[in-house]
């Protein structure tokens, strides 16, 4: 299998083209691949497919091997490779992913695509539709206890769900403890992504995320743009373009309210090609 490690802010995804390859077992080829000491090394596995309904197909995998709806830099990513691969001479195209059909618009520099704006549709606030567990028919700013601790979350799906937790310190946050918990608490029937947010000042925040199915990652689109829609719910920010600062990088969101989409623009990156499993 030929394929492409790409990322974006340093979530890394291995990328395999196929229009020319065949990939017979995702789920476990995300995981032999994504192993950071016996395989390529990465946060997942993405398919880039030919579609009858948008101009390409995204289909990704955490490194558990697990399906994902959705992944805001894999998409770029997948701009990113279909352009600079010559598939596509577009410089807005649309993607057909697990939580429906998204519109990218590509900023191209030599030739090459450097950044990529992509329309993420509307954020999903009905707890039964995360699917998120609770009394109320929205989660915002809810007490939560994890791992005997008591935590407020905000609670939406950008596609996939996602969980919101505001803290005064992220820096010296021990995720790798409590992100699991609150992966596999029971409020969150398909699991959950958190974000863990400072806030900096009224149009920055500071992030770090633990991924379902990856554990902490340097970054996550959808999570960016779930932590700037919580961040405006919850009065945090005043601003409706707010700068996302993660451990890889930085991503830019804009949400101008109730009902309209969610907009995320970040870069992408080429990191190496190879081919899986190596020949000899
Ligand atoms: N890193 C991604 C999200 C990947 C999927 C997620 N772990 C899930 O299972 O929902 C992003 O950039 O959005």
């Amino acid at each position: 299998m030929k394929f492409t490690k790409m990322h974006g802010c340093g979530n890394d995804y291995v990328y395999v083209n196929c229009f020319t390859e065949k990939v017979d077992h995702p789920e476990e080829t995300a995981i032999l691949v994504s192993d950071r000491h016996f395989g390529i090394g990465s946060d997942g596995l993405i398919l880039i497919k030919p579609s009858d309904v948008a101009d390409f197909e995204m289909d990704m995998y955490n490194a558990d091997g697990s399906r994902g709806a959705m992944c805001g830099n894999g998409i770029r990513c997948v701009a990113k490779y279909v352009y600079d691969n010559g598939l596509t001479d577009k410089t807005r195209i649309t993607v057909s992913t697990g939580s429906g059909i998204k519109t990218l618009d590509l900023s191209v520099e030599n030739g090459c695509v450097k950044t990529v704006r992509v329309n993420m549709g509307s954020p999903v606030l009905e707890a039964e539709k995360i699917p998120v567990v609770s009394d109320t028919s929205r989660v915002i700013s809810q007490p939560i206890t994890v791992a005997g601790k008591d935590f407020f979350y905000t609670a939406l799906s950008m596609g996939n769900p996602h969980a919101v937790v505001f803290l005064d310190d992220v820096e010296n946050l021990k995720i790798e403890e409590i992100g699991p918990e609150f992966e596999h608490h029971r409020n969150f029937p398909d699991r959950v992504n958190t974000e863990f947010i400072k806030v900096i000042d009224d149009h920055t925040i500071q992030m770090r995320v633990w991924e379902r199915g990856s554990g902490e990652t340097l970054a996550c689109g959808t999570g960016a743009c779930a932590a700037a829609v919580a961040s405006i719910l919850n009065h945090k920010v005043s601003s409706r373009k707010v700068s996302v600062l993660l451990r890889g990088g930085e991503l830019q969101i804009e949400w101008a309210g109730e009902g309209q989409p969610v907009y995320l623009t970040g870069p992408a990156v080429t990191v190496f090609t190879g081919e899986y499993p190596a020949g000899k």
